[in-house]
């Protein structure tokens, strides 16, 4: 007989209520949410829009002025049992003047206990990061693979990449993408990834969340998003007849050929007319959902402002 999932078993973050200001700003405004276990989730938004704030509340690096953050079911801050299962990978870590990478990782191996010596020493060779130049002194897409391959290795039970790819060039990027998913398909974790680039990641993603100053606005499976919206892609008169009055998020004329996003599910019947019409039925972009809906927001905001 199986027992029923507690919440604890299943939450890797619960975060209630919580809002960070500093000084004028309210960098995250009553944020509540959770982030399962054993997933990979992304935490997308603009600039300024909280997510290192979140990250770093949420990970022990900084307090919530207000609210509670739960990591594995225990409050994270000076917390020697949770600590050591959180790795927080972000583009501004401080290494001290003469650090070596060997430095960097040999930290690391002693705060992770599922550290991967064979693996780390594999990606030091993928990513090319030179081990005789101080950290200081490496090029930024150097950094940025001395924290990618510390956030890999330690295998931590929560890992969270805030924009890991800052540096990075292309090549380096997907070879990135492609090592965390085989990883993580072997060895489940929680992760949590930042990042502007949405359709780089998206098929990383199983969870979005989108933060838009300071507020969630989205908070749903990957695929749920995903269902949010559609592209059709065909001859205009019958698009137009598919889409009724549904809100358009884009639209692009090639001739009489026209590739049309708009919000919204199909039903079966619609389905069924899109077959009958040879359209062709695309996934949307989650880049262009996820800007609609943050400009839209960002509208909203200054209407009630008055502007
Ligand atoms: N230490 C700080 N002191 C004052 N304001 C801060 C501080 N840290 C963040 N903020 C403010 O809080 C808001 C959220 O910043 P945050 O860095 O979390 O955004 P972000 O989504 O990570 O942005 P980006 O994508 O540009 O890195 C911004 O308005 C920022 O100016």
């Amino acid at each position: 007989m199986t027992t029923p999932d507690t919440v604890e078993s299943v939450r890797a973050i619960e975060a209630k209520g919580v809002t960070r200001r500093f000084k004028n700003t309210v960098a995250l405004d009553n944020v509540t949410l959770n982030f399962e276990k054993d997933k990979i989730h992304g935490l997308l938004g603009r600039n300024g829009a909280g997510k290192t704030t979140l990250m770093s509340v949420m990970t022990a690096q900084d307090w919530p002025s207000e609210g509670e953050v739960r990591v594995f079911g225990q409050v994270p801050h000076e917390n020697e049992q949770v600590l050591p299962d959180i790795c927080f990978v972000r583009e501004d870590q401080r290494y001290p003047e003469d650090a070596l990478a060997k430095h960097a990782f040999a930290a690391a191996r002693s705060a992770f206990e599922n550290w991967d010596e064979t693996f780390a020493k594999q990606l030091i060779d993928d990513f090319h990061v030179p081990m005789k130049t101080p950290i200081k002194k490496m090029s930024r897409g150097q950094k940025s693979a001395v924290g990618v391959i510390i956030g890999l290795a330690s295998r931590a039970p929560l890992t969270v990449f805030d924009e890991p790819y800052m540096g990075l060039d292309a090549v380096a990027r997907q070879l990135f993408y492609d090592l965390l998913l085989q990883d993580y398909s072997e060895n489940p974790r929680t992760i949590v990834v930042s990042s502007h680039l949405i359709d780089e990641i998206a098929y990383l993603l199983e969870h979005v969340v989108v933060i838009d100053q300071g507020d969630i606005m989205v908070d749903e499976s990957a695929e749920d998003l995903a269902d949010r919206a559609v592209t059709l892609v065909g001859h205009g008169d019958a698009v137009r007849q598919v889409i009724g009055n549904r809100e358009v998020l884009n639209h692009e004329e090639m001739g009489r050929i026209v590739r049309t996003t708009v919000l919204g599910k199909l039903s079966a019947e619609e389905r069924q007319l899109v077959n009958e019409l040879d359209l062709d039925l695309i996934p949307v972009s989650l880049q262009q959902l996820i800007v609609h809906m943050t400009r839209n927001n960002a509208e909203e905001h200054r209407d009630s402002e008055g502007f």
